[in-house]
């Protein structure tokens, strides 16, 4: 059992060895510790709060490190609690000594992971809205995630929870003094205000739901997928927009066999690109698998860069490329990419060289050479726009699986609200969906918690944070 007066250490900067190791310690053994282990000549860490300190990190007469430490007495500090930070050469065998004195010398014990920021909202530095962001901040894959999860870090969602609670009370406290008053000659807001108040909260909800969707979807990463013939160069494009040899680039026909995928960043999105399979008639099964694969891929992406080999006479359209022509307009998004400019064919500069890709009289066309790099860079920001088209891609509001389940419940309860209202069910019933819905509006920013929800929220943090 965690005793929550404990004194937890940890090491907080990345595991490894490093320039620098920071030991962080929280809990009422801190100053203690400070005191035992930080050794001055001049004034202690102690005696100046939330300054650094330059100190001899030792156990007794035994040298640990030549260091520097800050003392945060409590509540003013990260957890709310009397804090410290260590900063050590970035040696794990020194931040193991240091841990295991703190541990031995002051029963100090290691922190579990995520500890530091549970007591910070524990002790009322954060809500749990805050807290969670904490660990998409420093798990963010791409400028985009990192931007959603600040801004639930800055107390975006908290603030629009707080307007939630108060709307819901404001119902409640009606609809419990009709029910207290329902003698007396009162007038209350009417029914259809109500309503109309409710429906309003709805539409809120599903706005915060659909938005946190499209941003969810953006930031696990675009889809892209690469086809064209084979020789075409997609190995080589893939390497020019990646910027380093990734895939397998040669001039014989249908090395890339089955599909390679990398994320990458790109822009300020992290997206998945496919190279699929060289696509060619060809009686080789583990070929056709290849192909077959290749559709498929092609079909669960949101962009399509069809590569085109421009040294050649004509624009070969195989059964992925004819599949996705044949689609009407509205669907997928598709690039048409003239590859090897730096060597291209004659045919090429006429406009009938295009007439096979046409759909619905028009495409988008970007000439390119992967030799040269010429175009790489207008494509490169060709397909951050078409990224940034997609609903959502730059209004990032990124929720946990935790909140839109709550925001879920909340829908729920308010909708069975509106059915009880119409079949002119007692207040006294009623009343007690509008505390369903605020009960999960405050589970959003964790007013009422449990071990087993703190547990689950905190133990996917690292250590140390
Ligand atoms: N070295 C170090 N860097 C860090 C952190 C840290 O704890 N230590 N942080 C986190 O892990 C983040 C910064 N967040 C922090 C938030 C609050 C307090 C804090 O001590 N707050 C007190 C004092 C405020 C003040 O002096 O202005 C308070 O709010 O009362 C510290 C860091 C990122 N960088
Ligand atoms: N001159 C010129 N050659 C290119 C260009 N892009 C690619 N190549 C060459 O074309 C050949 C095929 O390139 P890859 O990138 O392997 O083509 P691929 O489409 O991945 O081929 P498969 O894996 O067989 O489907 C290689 O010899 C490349 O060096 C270009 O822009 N100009």
């Amino acid at each position: 059992m965690i005793q929550e007066r404990d004194t937890i250490a940890a090491l907080s900067t990345a595991p490894g060895r490093g320039a620098i190791a920071v030991v962080r310690i929280s809990g009422p053994a801190t100053a203690e510790a400070v005191r035992r282990f930080c050794i001055t000549k001049g004034p202690s860490a102690i005696e100046r709060p939330r300054v650094m300190t330059r100190v001899d990190v030792r156990s007794d007469d035994v040298f640990i490190d030549d260091g520097l430490a800050v003392y945060f007495p409590g509540p003013h500090s990260y957890t709310g609690e009397d804090c410290a930070e260590i900063f050590l050469h970035g040696s794990p065998l020194i931040v193991r000594r240091l841990l295991t004195e703190l541990s031995e010398k002051l029963g100090i014990r290691p922190a579990l992971a995520g500890e530091f920021t549970r007591r910070a909202f524990q002790n009322g530095r954060m809500d749990l809205t805050t807290a969670e962001s904490v660990r998409r901040i420093i798990d963010a894959r791409s400028q985009y995630e990192l931007q959603g999860a600040q801004r639930l870090y800055s107390g975006e969602l908290k603030r629009s929870i707080a307007r939630f609670r108060s709307a819901l009370m404001n119902l409640k406290a009606e609809t419990e003094a009709e029910v207290d008053f329902s003698d007396e000659d009162l007038t209350f807001e009417s029914k259809d205000a109500r309503r109309r108040r409710v429906h309003d909260l709805l539409q809120q909800i599903d706005d915060i739901l659909a938005r946190s969707g499209a941003a969810q979807r953006v930031s696990e990463g675009f889809r892209i997928a690469l086809i064209g013939v084979t020789n075409a160069g997609k190995s080589s494009l893939l390497n020019r927009l990646l910027g380093w040899d990734r895939s397998i680039v040669s001039d014989v026909h249908g090395t890339t066999r089955d599909y390679v995928s990398e994320d990458v960043e790109l822009g300020e999105f992290r997206v998945r690109f496919i190279d699929t399979a060289g696509l060619r008639l060809t009686e080789d099964s583990i070929e056709r698998e290849g192909i077959r694969r290749s559709i498929e891929e092609m079909k669960r992406s949101q962009l399509i860069l069809h590569l085109i080999d421009g040294s050649r006479e004509s624009i070969e359209i195989n059964e992925a490329l004819e599949y996705e022509l044949s689609q009407s307009s509205e669907s997928k998004k598709i690039i048409h990419v003239l590859n090897k400019v730096d060597i291209l064919h004659e045919k090429a500069h006429e406009d009938s060289y295009f007439d096979g890709i046409r759909r619905n009289g028009t495409f988008e066309l970007i000439r390119i050479s992967c030799k040269t790099g010429e175009g790489v860079d207008l494509l490169h920001k060709r397909i951050v726009s078409h990224l940034e088209e997609e609903p959502g891609g730059l209004d990032p509001f990124l929720l946990e699986e935790r909140h839109r389940h709550h925001f879920q419940a909340m829908r729920e309860a308010l909708q069975r609200l509106l059915s009880l209202w119409s079949d002119g069910a007692p207040d006294e019933i009623c009343a007690l969906e509008i505390d369903t819905a605020l009960q999960n509006a405050a589970d959003i920013t964790g007013e009422i918690t449990t071990e087993d929800i703190l547990g689950r929220i905190f133990s996917v943090f690292c250590v140390g944070k």
